[in-house]
């Protein structure tokens, strides 16, 4: 247990970090600042969920999480990194290094099969594995899917097969937008329960969602109110191992 405090005790200082960091986007109807002064952090392996409703700047925040987008103005750090001073290539390769996304809508390029949507996030590191591949679809339950199109897959095992996508080159930080939007309640408890065994092996997950039940999943909630940030408190990890 005290092997289990230093370790969060070193980790708080934030796998992610914000200070003061406002998004604004210029359109012909005037400037709109969809997020508002951010000041908080993320702890390496926390599972925090985003709620809010709608235009209070979830996506947007998300975006500056995954690196697809930087702030107007403000510091953002992912692991020590300060993204908005990245060449746009050197933002690719760390966001390939750093973090895994799970979306809604699960963005399967349509001709190609399950083990070789997987090995597309590989080929974006320069190595494909079929066999790495293959693991990684085993873990999610999927190995005897490997050779299926996504049209040939449930819902809830196209999500399976992105998560398993995230996943491949073991980043630290997997970023989910509505992970189970899409999906029944079956395939929800399926995909909750990947990001319990995810959690414990120590990924950071950082997961928007709608839905109170998997919001309860997480250790802390970050409600977005107009672009405003309200966090709650954590739940020790320690609790959770
Ligand atoms: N490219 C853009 N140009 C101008 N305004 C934008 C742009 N993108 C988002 N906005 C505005 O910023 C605010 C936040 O939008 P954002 O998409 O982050 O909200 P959200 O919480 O993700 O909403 P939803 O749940 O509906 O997806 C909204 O008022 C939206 O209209």
């Amino acid at each position: 247990m005290e092997a289990d405090m230093k370790e969060n005790a070193q980790s708080s200082a934030g796998v992610i970090s914000l200070t003061k960091v406002s998004r604004e986007y210029r359109g012909q109807a005037g400037v709109v600042r969809a997020l508002d002064d951010a000041t908080f952090s993320i702890a390496a392996g926390e599972w925090v969920a985003i709620t809010g409703p709608s235009g209070s700047g979830k996506s947007t925040l998300v975006n500056l999480l995954g690196c697809l987008d930087r702030p107007t103005s403000g510091t953002l750090l992912i692991d020590g990194e300060d993204v908005k001073t990245m060449a746009p290539s050197a933002l690719d390769r760390f966001r390939a290094d750093k973090i895994g996304f799970v979306f809604q809508q699960f963005h399967l390029i349509p001709y190609l099969s399950a083990l070789e949507n997987v090995m597309l996030a590989q080929y974006f590191h320069s190595i494909t594995n079929r066999d790495e591949a293959l693991e990684s679809l085993a873990k999610v339950g999927l190995a005897d899917r490997a050779e299926h199109l996504p049209s040939e897959l449930s819902g809830g095992e196209q999500q399976r097969v992105c998560i398993a996508r995230a996943l491949i080159n073991e980043p630290p930080i997997l970023l989910a937008d509505e992970p189970t939007g899409n999906l029944d309640a079956a395939n929800q408890e399926i995909v909750a329960e990947l990001l319990r065994g995810l959690h414990r092996a120590g990924h950071t997950i950082v997961m928007v969602t709608h839905d109170p039940a998997m919001a309860g999943l997480a250790q802390r909630k970050i409600a977005l109110s107009h672009g405003k940030v309200f966090c709650s408190p954590s739940t020790p990890l320690i609790t959770l191992r």
